[in-house]
Parts: C-alpha cells; structure tokens; sequence
C-alpha cells in the first residue's frame, strides 16, 4: 500500500480532516435516522385511517425501525466520486460519498452517503482511466483495521484522477495512475501512488484496494462493497429476469459475487423480491454461519439462507444410502419412475397406448357412477367417467389439482342431470354432493389421494411396482441397489436418507407445485445432482437464478461435468454463463500448483490467475515413514503417520507467528480427530470444523476434513498428506484441488507419501 502518512503532506491531513468533519455530521444524522424511525411507529399508528391500516402501518414502520437499530456499526463510507463539471452526465459537477446505506438528513437535499448499490454508484466500480464516465476523481478512503466507525480511525485516503480537467482522457498504464490528493476546498496536493484498472480484469490492484485484498482473514466471511471489481460489478447488476451462471476458479469471488447480487436485487426491485423470497443455498451449515454476516453487513436481514438438503427436508435423515444407491437415485431418471409410480394408482381406460408401464388396469373402476337422492338416481356412464380421466391426464395439471378436476366434472354431470329434473340447485347442494360419500369413495378408487411417502415407500419396498415403474429406465443391478432390503412395516417407520429427501420432493411436486422464490442464488451448484436441481427448478419456476460454481471443484459422485446440461435440469437453459478468472484469495505460488493439477480433472475450464504475488508455498517432506505406499490397511483408513503428525504440528507452531486464521486440511475420517490430539499434546488449541454449522468458525487454528472445507478459506492452510485425500473417494483429486486452494497467504504441504501431482 503507499504510504497514507498525513503527517508528511498537509494537503492530505486537510483532506482527511475534512473527510472525518463528514463522516461526523453523518454519523449524527444516522443516529437522527434511526430516532426517526422509532418515532415514525408511533406517529403512523396514530394517523392511520382505520384500525386494520394502522396495524399494517404499524408493522411496517416497526420493521424498519427494527432493521435501522440492527445495523451493523463500522465506517460509514468507503468511496467519494467527484463528477467532472463539463461532463454530459446528469451528475455533472457533483460530488457524492459511497457507503453501504443511504444517509440523508433531510428527503428534499442530496444524501449524504448514497448507497453502494444506487445507479450513481455504478461509476464507482466501472469508470476508468479508459472509460471515466464523467468521473473526474474516485476516491477510496483506508479506515483502521476493525474499525468500529469511529471517524478518528479514518487512516487514509487515495485518490485516482480519471478524467482531467482539459476534458482529455488520462493515458495511464494498466493499472497504474498518477493520483494527486485533493481534499474539498483544500489546494493541490502532493502526488500518491495509487492503484486503479487501467482495463478490464488484469490489472494490478495498487494501495488501498491491494490492502484489502490481503488483509488477514479470521473469522467470518466480509462483504466485498468497497472493492467489487468491473467483472463483478456486471454479474452483480445483471437485470433480474436474467439468470446467470457464474463459473469461476479457486476464489475469484463467486460467492462473494452472489451475495452482493441478492442485496443488489433487494435493493433495485424491492416489492418483487420480497414478494417472491431470495433464497441463498450453500453446501453445509459450516459454509452458510460463514457467509451470515455478509448481508447484514449490507443492511439485508431476513434473506433466507439455507442448504438444499434443510430446503427439502420432510422428514430428518435417518437412513443411509450406499454410493451406488443415492448415484441411482440421484439420477434424472428418477424423476419419470417416480412419475410413472404416482400414477400407477390412477385408472386408465386400459386402450392400447394408453396403459403405462406399471400401471394397474382397474378397468372395474370404471363401472358407472350412481347416487340416490330421494327418490332421484343420478348416474354418470362408466365412458363419461373414462373420458374425465382421460381427458384430465391429458392436461398433465399437478396430481392433487387433477384429482380436484376429475370430483368437479363428475359433480358437474349429476349437477346437469338434477337440473334438468328439479330446477337449478344452490352452491351448497354442490358442495354436499362433491363431498358426499359415494362421490368421493368413487374419486379414491380411479384417482386416489396419495402421500409422496406412500408413493416412494411403495416403490422402494416392492421389488414390483419399481419393476413397473423402471421399465426401460432402471436396469435390474439399478432397481436391486435402490430397492430396499428390509422394508419397514409402513411409511410412517421408514428411515429416509438424504437421496430419500430429493425423492420424496419430487413426489411432492408433483402433487402440487412448491412456493416459488423471486430469486434463488445456488452456491457449489456443480456438486448439485440431477434430481437436486430438479427440486431447486420447482422452487424457482417463476423467478430467475444466480448460478455459481467450478466444476473443477466437483467432488460429488453426480457433479456436473459441464454447465448446460445442469442449467437445463435446473429448468434455465438459457442462462449466460460467465467465466470469472481473477482470483483473490489464493497467492501465485499456490495457484500455480492448483493449476498443474487442473489438466487431470477432466473438466474442460478456464485456469485461474491470482491477483497476489504475496504468499508462501512449502512442501514438508517427511523422510521414513509411510513412505513409498506403507501399510495398505494403513493407507485406506487415511491413517497419517506420527511423523507426519509431528511435522504438521510444526507447521502450525510456525504460522501462529503470523496474523489470521490458521486451517489443517486431511483426509476425512479419523485423521481429524488424531491430528487434533496431536495439536493438544504440541500444546495447540484447536476447534474441529464438521460442516455442522456454526461454532465451528472463528478459532485461531481449526482442523477439518477435506469433505468440509469447501467455500471456506484460511489464511494458513496446512494439507496434511495430499496422497491421503486424493485415495479417500472416487473425486479425490478435485476433493485436493478444493484443500490446496483454500489458502489466502501461505500454505503448508505436508506428506511423507509420494504426492499426487
Ligand atoms: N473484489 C474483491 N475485493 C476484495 N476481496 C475480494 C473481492 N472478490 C473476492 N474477494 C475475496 O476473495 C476471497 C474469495 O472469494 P469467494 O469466497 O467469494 O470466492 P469463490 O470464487 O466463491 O471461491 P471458491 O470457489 O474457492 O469457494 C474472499 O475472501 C473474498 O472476500
């Protein structure tokens, strides 16, 4: 970063003087803000035309009130954008402060801070030396590490001049402008050093943004508004209806990105999206404590944030599936055997063609229809009652509102008939006869009401009815590996695995259509299955999706291998997909081992750059020991050897000598627990991460299988015997591309196996 030191320029002491003078006032009329709101509730309760408006009003302004005495303290700006005066913006002249909430003492003038997400703030994050929008300064402001927003803990300033006076562009070198201070109402100043994006993507981050970028890391994930970079920017503020799918490498801010998106979406279409629902998924609860405090942080509470699996959950996940059980449930081809198995209950007319595979032919079912009323007989013919079937299948409506259909046709015919004979009969006759035993024990037998775990319960516990249903889908090893070797007495004493959970949602939305969200941003989609995405398209049916993900990171059985295929069994074919290939996180040294890596994984994307030259990457050989294979046995269970152990204790003693967060990445299973103890016994607190959720984040050191560490980072990561992770499972090289890249600053690799790569 160049050096912000005040004391040695006068012209940057006036401009930081005048910047916290700033920062003060809109401090004092945030707090008025906040006053106000309270205040609001009660005036609005007592204004209200009515009791019913008052309550409404009431609730509003309270919420409001509630969310504006929620937020998070810090700083109250990051940015200024000083328009040019000849400009042909509307903004001409203007100068404004950029922070993540708009701060205004009055409705009628311009605000004191606008909001990072306004369209005026767009300049912030696009304009450059190249393309200056009409800003003739952006300046970013250094505030103390951990400031709580106390305007004495504003450190610094940069300032980057991006359109001169004359009106002719600046000619400055990719990445590097020559910036002058230049505080309000205070003269020229002496000349700073900053960094700015000369063109787009590759240029490298100078000062105060360079900062940021290598900051330390401990604890949970911070929002990224003061440093979003043009790339981002676009995928923040793509327009709702579009849907995008974002993949990236190792760190190139994907989950960052979708985060800002949502607040972006909450901001610019507030009415739809609260409407609708924003839903964030994310992989495990460890991943979703992680990225909590990022929308809050940007003012958004309330947004709900959850994993695909808590989203579907009807029942808690008892059972377990072995690998090739949940492949084949996991499969797209489930969706037409469960299908199939819904309407084996329902009668087909038993036509050549008609009848599906698996599917009862009660043609008894359709025997006519008669109810008695007095001395009345209303009949409806065993042909009129196949054609309603018929003819409602046809219509391919959600299973229960077919159902529905079929009970109004057939009450419609009685209804004709009775007409006819005694007069036109009221709404409530309708509704007796509709509900009336003969009606509705008739609607039972040809379209039955039915529990999705009746339906997957049947099909998984009768070698029978999966064989109907599986016809040409499922092979006899496919059905023998879902069906279920001891099946419960009943439905209600199943114990159903997670695979079990997407089965039974896709009953469920069959039977009637899942609440929709506005949006839906899926994180790690590439790991998502077939019949996953499948759950998430329900629930996304009338809204649009932020899709992010690297297939390179893939390490479920059914991850995506390419995007258009998962795009389109997420029901959004047509979503642009964008690579992102700047990464943050990860330094040089370690993305260049990651990429050696990449060619092997069988996924054809874009490598990834990294913006840092910082960083440290040390391979600790162990010698002896478990060298050359070892002990078979040893080897599958991932048992690390003690000297393997001891080293990675050493490796941890080491990186307590530097600031951040410290993660000891191994193979899943016992390893984690034994490298804990070893770290106990070296005298090292350590916390274990499971992907249980949170308390699992914020220890100086964490221990964590690979399967968790996912999305997380750490600013000294130490993978403990790569060869360990890699035998573990069948995606075992792209579980180690995941560990290796978690790293922000240095990592440690530690084995006394020969290594992978
Ligand atoms: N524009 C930015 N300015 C500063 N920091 C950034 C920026 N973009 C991303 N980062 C930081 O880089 C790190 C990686 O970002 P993020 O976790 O969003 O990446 P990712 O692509 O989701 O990574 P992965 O695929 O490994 O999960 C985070 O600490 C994030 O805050």
């Amino acid at each position: 970063m160049t050096s912000l030191e005040p004391a040695a320029d006068p012209a940057l002491r006036d401009a930081l003087a005048h910047e916290r003078a700033h920062h003060d006032t809109c401090r004092a009329a945030l707090a008025a803000m906040v006053e106000g709101a309270g205040e609001q509730v009660v005036v609005g309760e007592d204004v209200s035309a009515s009791g019913a408006d008052a309550e409404v009003l009431g609730y509003r302004l309270r919420s409001r009130a509630k969310e504006m005495r929620e937020l998070p303290e810090g700083p109250l700006f990051f940015g200024r954008l000083d328009f040019a005066a000849e400009t042909r913006s509307d903004h001409a002249g203007q100068s404004y402060h950029l922070g993540r909430l708009r701060i205004s003492e009055d409705p009628t003038v311009p605000p004191l801070v606008v909001d990072w997400r306004a369209p005026v703030s767009r300049a912030f994050y696009q304009a450059s030396s190249r393309d200056p929008r009409g800003v003739a300064v952006r300046r970013r402001f250094g505030w103390a590490p951990g400031s709580r927003g106390d305007s004495a803990d504003l450190t610094g300033l940069e300032d980057e001049h991006l359109e001169r006076r004359d009106g002719s562009e600046e000619r400055a070198g990719e990445g590097e402008v020559e910036g002058e201070v230049d505080g309000e109402g205070g003269g020229e100043g002496g000349g700073e050093e900053v960094g700015g994006e000369g063109g787009r993507g590759a240029a490298r981050p100078g000062g105060l943004l360079a900062a940021e970028i290598e900051r330390p890391r401990l604890g949970p994930m911070r929002d990224i508004a003061a440093t979003i970079q043009p790339e981002q920017d676009d995928l923040v503020r793509a327009d709702l209806t579009t849907s995008v799918c974002v993949q990236g490498a190792p760190g190139t801010g994907k989950t960052a990105v979708g985060l800002h998106r949502a607040a972006y979406l909450l901001y610019t279409h507030p009415h739809r999206i609260r409407r609708g629902g924003l839903l964030i998924l994310g992989p495990n609860r460890t991943f979703l404590s992680y990225i909590a405090e990022v929308l809050p942080a940007l003012g958004e509470t309330g947004v709900r944030q959850s994993t695909v699996t808590d989203e579907i959950a009807r029942h808690p996940v008892t059972g377990e599936d072995d690998e090739r059980a949940a492949v084949v449930k996991h499969d797209a081809r489930m969706a037409e055997v469960l299908r199939r198995a819904l309407y084996a209950g329902v009668a087909g007319d038993g036509g050549p063609g008609e009848r599906l595979p698996g599917e009862q032919m009660p043609g008894e079912r359709f025997d006519s229809l008669v109810l008695a009323e007095g001395s009345y007989r209303w009949r409806v013919s065993g042909d009129q009652l196949r054609r309603i079937v018929a003819d409602v299948r046809a219509r391919e409506l959600p299973y229960d509102t077919g159902r529905e259909r079929v009970r109004a046709r057939v009450v419609g015919l009685l209804r004709e008939q009775a007409e006819r004979r005694a007069g036109p009969r009221p709404n409530a006759w309708l509704y007796r006869i509709s509900r009336s035993r003969p009606v509705g024990a008739y609607i039972d037998a040809v379209w039955p009401k039915v529990r999705p775990e009746e339906v997957v319960a049947r099909l998984l516990s009768d070698p029978d009815a999966l064989a109907g249903a599986a016809e040409g889908l499922l092979d006899a090893d496919e059905r023998k590996a879902v069906g279920w070797a001891k099946p419960p007495r009943t439905w209600r004493s199943a114990r159903w695995s997670a695979a079990d959970l997407v089965l039974l949602d896709e009953v469920a939305g069959l039977l009637a259509h899942p609440d929709g969200y506005g949006h839906v941003v899926v994180d790690e989609a590439q790991d998502l299955s077939p019949m996953e995405c499948r759950a998430i398209a329900r629930r996304a049916a009338y809204g649009s999706v932020t899709v992010l993900g690297d297939l390179a990171q893939g390490t479920t059985p059914w991850a995506a291998r390419d995007w258009p295929t998962l795009l389109a069994h997420l029901g959004k074919p047509d979503a642009h997909i964008v690579p992102l290939t700047i990464g943050f996180r990860v330094p040089r040294a370690v993305v260049a081992l990651a990429n050696g890596l990449l060619g092997r994984l069988g996924v054809d994307v874009p490598a990834a750059r990294s913006l840092r030259s910082d960083g440290e990457l040390r391979i600790r050989r162990v010698e002896g020991e478990g060298e050359g294979g070892g002990d078979a046995e040893e080897e599958e269970e991932g048992v690390v050897a003690e000297a393997v152990a001891g080293e990675v204790v050493s490796a941890v003693a080491d990186a307590l000598a530097h600031e951040g967060s410290i993660g000891v990445i191994a193979a899943d299973g016992p390893d984690v627990e034994r490298l804990r103890g070893a770290l106990s016994e070296g005298g090292v607190a350590s916390a274990i991460a499971t992907g249980g959720g949170p308390g699992e984040l914020g220890a100086r050191v964490t221990v964590l299988g690979a399967g968790v560490a996912k999305g997380l980072e750490y600013d000294h990561v130490v993978v403990v015997e790569p060869a360990a992770i890699v035998a573990a499972e069948g995606r075992g090289l792209h579980r180690l591309y995941v560990a290796l890249t978690r790293a922000v600053s240095r990592l440690d690799v530690v084995h006394a196996r020969p290594l992978p790569w």
